[in-house]
């Protein structure tokens, strides 16, 4: 039997109809979140901070293999890793795109706030011209923590050699 926290995993169709009932200001964030981190958690949390709700949209494994991320990637499938993302208190909503960009899923849920981690400058981002077009806002929020996958990976692999 499904966990109570995955019915937060839901299709973008049934949240798109479900949108004008959410609760606003509306946060809306995505990544790949292959193996899930402190730094990600502590940013989703600050995330949900801003507004009422966060949706988080994750990258289908298919839409991973477009980012060039690596052969081996992703670790963690994609069920795997929108259920982590589901059982934080944080998150509200996980919904999974196959493009290799969030702007349709975005353009489908018009969120109020657009948000990603430090690592990003928002006003290089097409999503943050979106979403700034229909009076939303977009911003990063700085690192905290300084982790990422990839440095996970490269310390486990080094312990293996
Ligand atoms: N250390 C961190 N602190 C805060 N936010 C982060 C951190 N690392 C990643 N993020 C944010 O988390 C989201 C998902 O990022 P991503 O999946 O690329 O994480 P990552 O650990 O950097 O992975 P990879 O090493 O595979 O690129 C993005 O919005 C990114 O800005
Ligand atoms: O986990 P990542 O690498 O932060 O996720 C990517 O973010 C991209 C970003 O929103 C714009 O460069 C996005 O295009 C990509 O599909 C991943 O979600």
């Amino acid at each position: 039997m499904p966990s109570p926290f995955e019915r937060k995993i839901v299709t973008r169709e049934a949240l798109a109809v479900r949108r004008a009932e959410l609760p606003a200001p509306v946060v809306f964030t995505n990544g790949v979140f292959d193996i899930l981190h402190r730094g990600h958690v502590s940013y989703l949390a600050e995330a949900r901070a801003l507004g009422a709700c966060l949706i988080v949209g994750v990258n289908s494994d298919t839409s991973v293999r477009m980012l060039g991320k690596g052969d081996d990637r992703p670790i963690n499938r994609e069920e795997d890793r929108m259920a982590l993302l589901a059982a934080l208190e944080s998150v509200d909503w996980v919904v999974r795109f196959e493009e290799k960009t969030p702007i349709d899923l975005i353009a489908a849920l018009r969120p109020d706030i657009l948000v990603k981690g430090g690592d990003y400058d928002m006003d290089a981002l097409p999503e943050s011209s979106l979403v700034r077009g229909w009076g939303g806002r977009a911003l990063a929020i700085p690192f905290e923590h300084e982790r990422s996958t990839t440095a996970l990976l490269k310390k486990v692999r080094a312990h293996g050699a």
